[in-house]
């Protein structure tokens, strides 16, 4: 039953106005999601709407999941029925109906980023452009915001005025006609192509508003003009939507977010009511003060009252460390503290303002034996051999994804050259073909040899007859595999290379498993027979290569790798958002690092980051500990920063120091180092031992002694402190079993399951020491 009463009165009001235009904008933690949650809750239960006529838009994936998992508990089977989803997956399903009608078939590709770049820097070789003077990614990054705010090639080509626009107009112009011959879309095109298939054809708009009365957007600060627009076109009909966001979390503008779309729902829904939530229930009040105090220091936002009635609590504890290694290994101590004074590892996160800081922090609570995971783990389906398997499997649906086909024809090796496969690249290119059926054509193409001609026969075969595979999933993944031939040869490479590429394509199946097992199609959940509109876009079916294929290329960087419980977290301050743990600690609040030295030059800049560190600050409910280091290695050099202006932001008395001088900057003192300036150098001038006499943090040790770059220092390591010979670990999958042979980063582990022996990557493999 739906608890109406332990919402406070704003939030109770904001549940039950289930008609017209709504509008929630408040602080973090005012319960902005809880409430979006209970209004679906209450429509379907109390008001009886039907649960297919809602769509809720988060912002991750993970996000989505657990707001279904919320409604299933408020509201029971029934919830199953409605779309909870990012906007990606949204479009997704969108477009897998009604694609035919922009010139795509059903089955396209989606094109993560790696693609993406393999495709630009394919159109940018034949345009003759140089990769040093227009750099792959600034032209991507150009591309993509002209899709994020609407703009067609076309479009884009007419206003270009500079010559970086104007060669980007020429690649966009390419690349777009490109990925149509492929039949495949970009993340960006998701959106600009269901906005176009609503703007153009009426009907279909008009059948989606339909359907989807109910629309309800939370972190609707970053949405950008694509998804704004969408959002629009859905809603204009009923007018029953519900956005909720916080301005002063506003932090993807760098991706296209426009934080108008918040500040100007009145304007376009004059309607509009519009509900403030002022109390935190998360924070104890330390920790909210402090976010309270750094956000005020922005100059261009919505001034908003945020109350807590819960005490004040800890005081932030903040941490100089020496250097980044004895950051990591105080954060390392503390969690271990924490956790023996009963506080769970689920509920204590790491933050860092960028990815490259996480493999310190890692290092350090490998060494501690504090089992964590990092989320933004997509790393296991880059891998190479991970990137084959699921090429082959594209071809088997989308045979006209070129970059696919161009992957793997030689991989594993068949005897087919780069020349050949420029060969077939001509004749595609000549002849209007893809580049499979290109490649049929060769088939009869005397000035080829015969051994190549056979070579590429037997590719054409494979990938004609793994698209009539049919039957269980895994099955069939397993059947193109084999087919494929990749274990086979990489079997006789007979390397530890090889051998940890083929445990990697098997780990790939029990990914299949997790993803069979967790979409069992519930009949139930379909709205009724008559609303066709859902005869394709139902939940993802666990027979269909296809649906498997579209949840792999949506799992974003900011999806948790895994959904266990018992690990601390390890993320950057981007993908917390939206989250909560009792304890956090902040790594790196150093000048430069965070605020980072890419965007605190502009004010506008500065004042994203400030509301990064406003996010940060605000994920913690009981604790929050910010570490700073003196000196840090950054890709390679040592670096001496100033303390984060925004620890200085945070008033003294809500803060104690520990570490590194702690007497002398618990209130001004802090200021100080802000004249200091960078030193670089190698590791041993900034030592923490000789220059600040601590011995413990061991600064003067090489760099390499952590990483995983010299496979000697790895071995020390690793039989040190990580993984040793004779630990026992446990395995999702596999259960108990004793490391037997640890060799660089691959562990051999035998498993008392079955008695087998198997190498897994120490970084990749599901596996957690047991200290016994
Ligand atoms: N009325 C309430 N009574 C008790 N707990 C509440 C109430 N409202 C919200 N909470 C709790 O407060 C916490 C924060 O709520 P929620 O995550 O919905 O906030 P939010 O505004 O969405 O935060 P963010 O801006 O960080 O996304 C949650 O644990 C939620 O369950
Ligand atoms: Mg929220």
């Amino acid at each position: 039953m739906l608890d109406i009463d332990s919402l406070n009165e704003p939030q109770r009001e904001a549940v039950l106005c289930t008609e017209g235009p709504l509008l929630v904008l408040a602080g973090a933690g005012s319960g902005k999601t809880r409430v979006l949650t209970y209004r679906i809750a209450h429509m379907v239960q109390d008001l009886n709407v039907p649960p297919w006529q809602i769509m809720a838009i988060t912002f991750t994936n993970k996000a989505a999941n657990e707001m279904r998992e919320r409604l299933g508990r408020l509201v029971g089977p029934s919830a199953r029925g409605m779309w909870v989803s990012t906007f990606h997956s949204m479009c997704v399903r969108i477009l897998r109906v009604d694609c035919e009608l922009l010139g795509f078939s059903k089955s396209f590709t989606i094109y993560d980023d790696d693609d993406t770049k393999r495709l630009l820097k394919d159109v940018m070789a034949g345009l003759d452009l140089d990769p040093k003077r227009w750099p792959v990614n600034s032209i991507r990054g150009k591309i993509s915001q002209a899709k994020n705010e609407l703009k067609a090639p076309g479009v884009y080509a007419d206003e270009a005025r500079d010559p970086v626009s104007k060669v980007t107009a020429r690649v966009y112009a390419v690349y777009q006609e490109r990925l149509k011959m492929a039949n495949a879309f970009d993340f960006d095109d998701l959106l600009m192509y269901t906005y176009l298939l609503f703007k153009n054809h009426p009907d279909v708009l008009e059948a989606y508003q339909d359907r989807f009365r109910y629309l309800l957007v939370d972190e609707y600060q970053d949405t950008n003009h694509a998804q704004y627009a969408i959002t629009k076109l859905l809603a204009a009909k009923h007018q029953n939507i519900m956005v909720v966001g916080d301005d002063d979390q506003s932090i993807y503008s760098w991706r296209g977010a426009d934080i108008r779309n918040i500040l100007e729902f009145e304007q376009d829904y004059p309607q509009a009511r519009s509900i403030k939530l002022e109390q935190n229930y998360r924070s104890s009040g330390n920790i909210l003060n402090a976010a309270n105090a750094v956000v005020a220091h922005n100059t261009k936002r919505k001034q908003k009252r945020l109350f807590t009635e819960s005490g004040d609590g800890e005081k932030i504890l903040v941490y100089m460390a020496s250097d980044e290694r004895d950051e990591g290994r105080w954060i390392a101590g503390e969690i271990d503290k924490l956790h023996n004074e009963g506080v769970s590892y689920e509920e204590m996160a790491v933050f860092y303002r960028t990815n490259a800081q996480s493999r310190s922090l890692e290092d350090m609570l490998l060494r501690a034996g504090v089992p964590y995971r990092i989320v933004g783990g997509t790393k296991f389906f880059d891998r190479a051999e991970i990137r084959d398997v699921i090429a082959y499997l594209t071809l088997c649906i989308n045979p006209a994804d070129d970059m696919a086909a161009k992957r793997v024809i030689n991989q594993p090796r068949r005897g087919i050259g780069k020349t050949t496969i420029e060969h077939i690249e001509n004749v595609a290119r000549n002849s209007n073909l893809t580049f499979m059926q290109a490649a049929e054509w060769c088939l009869a193409d005397e000035t080829l040899q015969m051994r190549t001609r056979n070579a590429i026969g037997g590719f054409v075969g494979l990938i004609n007859d793994a698209q009539s595979y049919g039957g269980e999933l895994r099955k069939v993944i397993e059947a193109v595999i084999d087919r494929s031939q990749l274990i086979q040869a990489l079997e006789q490479e007979r390397t530890d290379e090889a051998e940890s590429r083929i445990e990697n394509i098997k780990e790939f199946l029990s990914v299949v498993d997790e993803y069979v097992e967790s979409h069992e199609i519930d009949e139930s959940a379909l709205p009724p027979e008559g609303i066709n509109l859902l005869a394709d876009t139902r939940q993802l079916s666990p027979d269909s290569l296809e649906d498997f294929l579209e949840w792999v290329r949506l799992r974003t960087d900011l999806d948790a790798a895994t959904d266990d419980d018992q690990f601390v977290t390890l993320m950057t301050v981007h993908s917390s958002k939206g989250l909560e743990f009792d304890c956090v600690f902040v790594a790196g609040m150093e000048e430069t690092l965070f605020p980072h030295s890419n965007s605190s030059r502009d004010p506008q800049g500065l004042e994203e980051e400030r509301r990064l560190a406003y996010v940060a600050i605000t994920r913690a409910r009981k604790r929050l500990y910010l570490t700073c280091a003196y000196a840090r290695q950054i890709f390679g050099e040592t670096h001496a920063n100033p303390v984060s202006r925004f620890v200085g932001e945070i008033p003294s008395e809500l803060r104690k120091s520990a570490g590194l001088g702690s007497s002398g900057f618990a209130g001004t003192g802090w200021e100080k180092r802000g004249s200091r300036r960078g030193i670089s150098g190698s590791g041993k001038e900034a030592g923490g031992g000789r220059v600040f006499g601590q011995s413990s943090a061991g600064g003067t040790r090489p760099r390499s002694y952590t990483g995983r770059t010299s496979p000697n220092a790895e071995k020390k390591s690793a039989a040190r402190v990580t993984f040793a010979v004779g630990d026992i670990v446990d395995h999702k999958t596999f259960g108990r079993g004793r490391v037997t042979k640890v060799d660089g980063d691959t562990l051999h582990i035998k498993f008392s399951k079955g008695n087998v022996t198997k190498k897994l990557l120490k970084d990749y493999a599901p596996i957690v020491k047991i200290n016994l």
